[in-house]
């Protein structure tokens, strides 16, 4: 029987694993889909590179060349950047291919317009490998999650951030050594900036809005931050209190609003994500009627990342009736909170000098001066923790999962204001 021909756009990291994985699990797609996959052709930007290829294997910086491959059925892209992945894909769908992706920065912005375009054309796109690697998460979402509404997503999106804020917690390693073992291990970006200031998983959490609730919020409304100001002596007394730092990805949305952050967040025990670690991303849904459902996996790297890619190839070629949801409307919910009610959380405000000058409404939980700061936990409203935020004298860390509704006059909310931007 004639294989199924496919052509790699990239072969770094995960073009390679792709291709690895292909040659590795060859019978167990043969087993599924009842053909050979063979790929036939890679396109890479540097010619010159040596490759470990088969023979037969078309290597060329020529997209067109790819396009003109005769019978070509898929293209997997893992290029880096929105472009030319986004202009490569639809041009691969217009010509009839099947694609599959893992370029989430390109998919956050584009993958609407692509998953059109595959629909008018009665082809279709694969995207696990865009959000948490090797974590079945998409189509945990999309296949198995259909009729229930989703509330909200709390995840660990990136595995560089979490693989190095474990390790300097764990081993005590500075952050620059972690982040230089994350790049040799083929976690970060090729600029890794894009993972450690919180964008990589901006992005993917921007593709779980769209998928989860058929739109996003508007991308400037999103609080976005990532671990570059997490220091060594934080993450020692965080721990000595029974905290972790997680760079957290949440969104839920509320009477049609989106509360949506991606920023290093403090988590204790309790919290679903506490125990997730190293390069392994987990992504809590919040749902209607299953409540809420966690998956969790690898979040990055060379296997994990093809895996998603290869099972896309199963999904793509047989694909199962899935309906896209749609923006919906949100019906208004009777426990929202009244103006009598304020939401109060739990922060640690850390600052060579941290006062409250007697606010009644601030409580100090704990507090400890270590080397050259002062460390509290407080209690404050939501409010005065986003004043206390802009004060760049202070690094402030919410506590995940601490926020409750508070009986509080307005006279005294305004005091505290007051005393507060005073600070
Ligand atoms: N690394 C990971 O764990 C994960 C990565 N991703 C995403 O997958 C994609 C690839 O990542 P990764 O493999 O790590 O990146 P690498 O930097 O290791 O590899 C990128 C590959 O793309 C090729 N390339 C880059 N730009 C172009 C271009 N304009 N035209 C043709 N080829 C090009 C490069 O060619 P050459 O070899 O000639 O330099 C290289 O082979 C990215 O979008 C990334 O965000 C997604 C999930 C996980
Ligand atoms: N750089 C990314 C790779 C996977 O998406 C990460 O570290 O999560």
């Amino acid at each position: 029987m004639a294989p199924i021909k496919a052509a790699l756009l990239g072969f770094g990291t995960v073009g390679q694993g792709v291709y690895e994985a292909l040659k590795t699990h060859r019978e167990q797609l043969q087993n599924v889909l009842g053909k050979e996959v063979v790929i036939e052709g890679i396109l890479v930007k540097d010619r010159s590179k040596k490759r470990e290829l088969d023979e037969h294997v078309l290597i060329t910086t020529d997209f067109d060349e790819i396009l003109n491959i005769d019978g070509l059925e898929v293209v997997f892209e893992a290029i880096v950047g929105e472009e030319p992945g986004f202009t490569y894909l639809s041009r691969a769908l217009d010509k009839g291919c099947h694609v599959i992706t893992a370029n989430k920065v390109m998919f956050a912005k584009h993958g609407r317009s692509l998953l059109d375009k595959a629909e008018a054309l009665g082809r279709y796109v694969g995207y696990e490998a865009t959000t948490a690697g090797g974590t079945p998460i998409i189509r945990s979402i999309s296949q198995l999650l259909q009729v229930n509404e989703i509330h909200a997503v709390e995840a660990i999106l990136n595995g560089t951030s979490n693989y190095i804020l474990t390790n300097m917690r764990e081993k005590g390693l500075p952050f620059h050594d972690v982040l230089v073992s994350a790049q040799e291990l083929g976690y970060a970006e090729a600029d890794p900036a894009s993972d450690i200031e919180g964008h990589d998983a901006f992005y993917k959490l921007m593709i779980l809005s769209e998928l989860s609730f058929g739109e996003t919020p508007k991308w400037e409304d999103v609080e976005r931050k990532g671990i570059t100001e997490v220091t060594r002596e934080q993450i020692s007394v965080f721990k000595d209190w029974g905290y972790k730092v997680k760079h957290l990805a949440r969104i839920r949305r509320d009477r049609d609003q989106f509360i949506s952050s991606v920023k290093p967040v403090l988590v204790d025990a309790d919290h679903p994500l506490y125990g997730v670690e190293d390069v392994q991303n987990a992504i809590t849904v919040e749902t209607s009627l299953a409540g809420k459902v966690t998956v969790q996996g690898a979040g990055a790297g060379r296997l994990p990342t093809a895996s998603a890619m290869v099972e896309d190839l199963t999904y793509v070629l047989q694909p199962q009736p899935v309906t896209r949801k749609k923006k919906t409307e949100q019906h208004a919910d009777n426990n929202s909170e009244s103006t009598d009610f304020t939401t109060v959380g739990e922060y640690v405000v850390i600052g060579s000098s941290v006062s409250f000058h007697g606010t009644d409404d601030v409580q100090i939980l704990k507090q400890e001066i270590k080397e050259e700061h002062v460390f509290l936990l407080i209690e404050c409203q939501v409010s005065t923790a986003t004043l206390l935020k802009e004060n760049p004298e202070l690094a402030v860390y919410e506590v995940a999962g601490k926020e409750k509704n508070k009986k509080v006059e307005q006279e005294q909310k305004d005091v505290l204001l007051k005393k507060v931007t005073n600070l």
